[in-house]
């Protein structure tokens, strides 16, 4: 069946055209975003949701979500979507990180000289036929300081830009490296310094508990008398009651906003105040931007869901459509071996350790480590998923440690998984043949040879005469038919391995008779 995609924002119809073109089935509903009830209703019968800034992303719309595999959004800001929420759920999240940024810093650019020449006051004036030529007085850019806060893509565009007009850009970026920022001509500076030396006042940085309300009440306090400021960011990285009062009280000379505390922006404290500009969220808004950032979504999101490739994922390491194919056997292994020792393991995990050896070394271990690990939790935790056991293994204090190794011994590549816990350490590892399929072929340091099977039955006991024949009837009265029978032991006379594929569940009776069997010191059920 063809995946179908959910278009909830106003994105480009190129995007339709893509998915079309690529053989997924396409819903095209630019404002359905806005309607969260009908979109909670129908967002069950999507593998795909597209969207921009105004669909939100919330826990209730992704627990009605029962089908979704990817959220992409045509643009960069994501807080409209709750990720650890999809994270939880395997939802992959997308965006487009560089389709609308110079767009954006041109947007920045235009209010800065909309703000230094009032030109929409000067313009409302002028069509209202009152040519107040004495009233507009500007200020000239040309060796003004620029502060930019938060100088990443767009950052740095804006300071290109504003390097050009002949401005002095100086930008607070904890993550701005003295080096990048020598290399782009831009002057790193604290905060203080920056709020104490700048004309005007740029804002880049994404919404976080960090940068909300960077320009609270005390930093627009600590401001040059009559900077000004500019937010094409996000809203909530200004405190606005505050920046109103200090607007108010001449401190701020002007504003230019195009992002809001609440969206859409009705309201405001910054409305009507007469050195205030305003643009509903358009930063992004240019046929060229929308273009970009609508094929690109549109391109990544039927990647992902076409040929299990992804990129720009928020939550995900990146997988190339070439490595998807060779990646997923080692996925499939990674995640049987995890739940191999996943059931074996009673007590807390400590520390996972994964080995890469031979040619699984040259993949993406990431996706390997995360397939493992939620492989391993799943036994305990029916929820975790690939995209979500990372997270879900550090909230639970669990170490994860990945080695790669070039050479595999016998094997062209080998991965071996390790569980320690307070009270044993567990090592078993598989490989991937030429058919594609993953087999185990050592645990516990004991050779065995053996395909992961639906329903199996794994035995340790002590390797003496009498065990196979005993085991075997044992099945053979209880109805059970054995299917593929391995086994393996580490010396003549001392420990030795069962691994059996059987048809069907062994019942709790026939469990307790094999585990009464002399020899045997533990029997388990596994189901893969
Ligand atoms: N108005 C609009 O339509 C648009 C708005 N945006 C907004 O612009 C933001 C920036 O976009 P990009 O430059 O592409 O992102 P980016 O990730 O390239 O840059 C963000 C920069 O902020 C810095 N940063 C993070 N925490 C900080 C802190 N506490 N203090 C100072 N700097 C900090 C980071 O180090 C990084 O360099 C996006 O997060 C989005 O919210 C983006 C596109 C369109
Ligand atoms: O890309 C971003 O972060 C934006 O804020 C653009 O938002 P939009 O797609 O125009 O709703």
């Amino acid at each position: 069946m063809a995946p179908r995609v959910l278009i909830s924002d106003a994105l480009s119809p190129a995007a339709v055209q893509i998915f079309r073109d690529r053989g997924i089935e396409v819903d095209f509903q630019p404002a359905l975003g806005k309607d969260k009830d009908k979109l909670a209703e129908i967002i069950g019968n999507y593998d795909g949701l597209a969207i921009r800034s105004a669909t939100k992303v919330t826990p209730k719309i992704l627990e009605n979500a029962k089908r979704l595999k990817v959220v992409g959004r045509a643009g960069i800001g994501v807080d409209n979507v709750d990720i650890p929420a999809a994270t939880a759920k395997g939802v992959i999240v997308m965006n487009t990180p560089f389709g609308n940024s110079i767009t954006t810093a041109e947007h920045a650019i235009a209010m800065m000289f909309a703000l230094a020449r009032e030109i929409p006051a000067a313009d409302a004036s002028t069509q209202a036929g009152k040519w107040e030529k004495n009233r507009f007085m500007g200020v000239e850019l040309t060796a003004k300081t620029l502060g930019i806060i938060g100088c990443g893509n767009i950052g740095s565009i804006v300071a290109d830009r504003a390097i050009g007009l002949k401005m002095k850009v100086i930008a607070f970026d904890p993550f701005l490296s003295i080096e990048r920022a020598r290399d782009i001509g831009v002057e790193k500076v604290e905060l203080d310094e920056l709020l104490a030396r700048a004309d005007i006042i740029t804002l880049h940085t994404p919404l976080t508990d960090k940068t909300r309300n960077v320009l609270s009440a005390e930093a627009l306090a600590r401001t040059k008398k009559g900077v000004r400021i500019i937010n094409c960011a996000r809203g909530g990285l200004v405190d606005e009651a505050a920046l109103a009062a200090a607007l108010d009280s001449g401190q701020v000379a002007g504003a230019a906003f195009d992002v809001f505390s609440t969206e859409p922006a009705t309201e405001n404290p910054l409305f009507g105040h007469p050195n205030v500009i305003c643009t509903p969220h358009l930063g992004a808004s240019t046929t060229e931007a929308q273009e970009n950032v609508a094929l690109q979504v549109a391109e990544q999101m039927s990647d992902y869901l076409l040929r299990g490739a992804i990129s720009n994922a928020v939550n995900f390491p990146s997988i190339t459509a070439e490595e998807a194919p060779r990646l997923k056997p080692f996925i499939e292994l990674a995640e049987k071996l995890g739940s191999f020792a996943g059931q074996l393991t009673d007590t807390d995990i400590k520390t996972v350790r994964i080995t890469y050896q031979g040619a699984v070394a040259e993949l993406k271990i990431k996706a390997l480590t995360s397939a493992a690990v939620a492989g391993l939790l799943r036994p305990a935790l029916a929820d975790v998923n690939v995209v979500s056991a990372p997270s879900v293994a550090k909230e639970r204090g669990i170490v994860v440690e990945e080695t790669t190794r070039e050479v595999a011994g016998d094997y062209e590549s080998l991965v071996t998984l390790t569980v320690v816990s307070d009270k044993l350490e567990r090592s078993i590892s598989g490989t991937v043949f030429a058919d594609g399929r993953p087999r185990i072929v050592d645990i516990k340091g004991i050779k065995v040879d053996a395909e992961f099977a639906a329903s199996m039955l794994y035995v340790t006991n002590e390797d003496r005469p009498g065990f196979v024949g005993r085991f075997a009837s044992l099945l053979g009265d209880a109805g059970i038919n054995i299917a593929t029978f391995a086994l393996g032991r580490d010396r003549q006379g001392g420990d030795a391995i069962a691994l059996v594929e059987v048809d069907g569940v062994v019942p709790a009776e026939l469990l307790a008779k094999v585990q009464a069997i002399p020899s045997v010191k533990q029997a388990k059920p596994l189901v893969f």
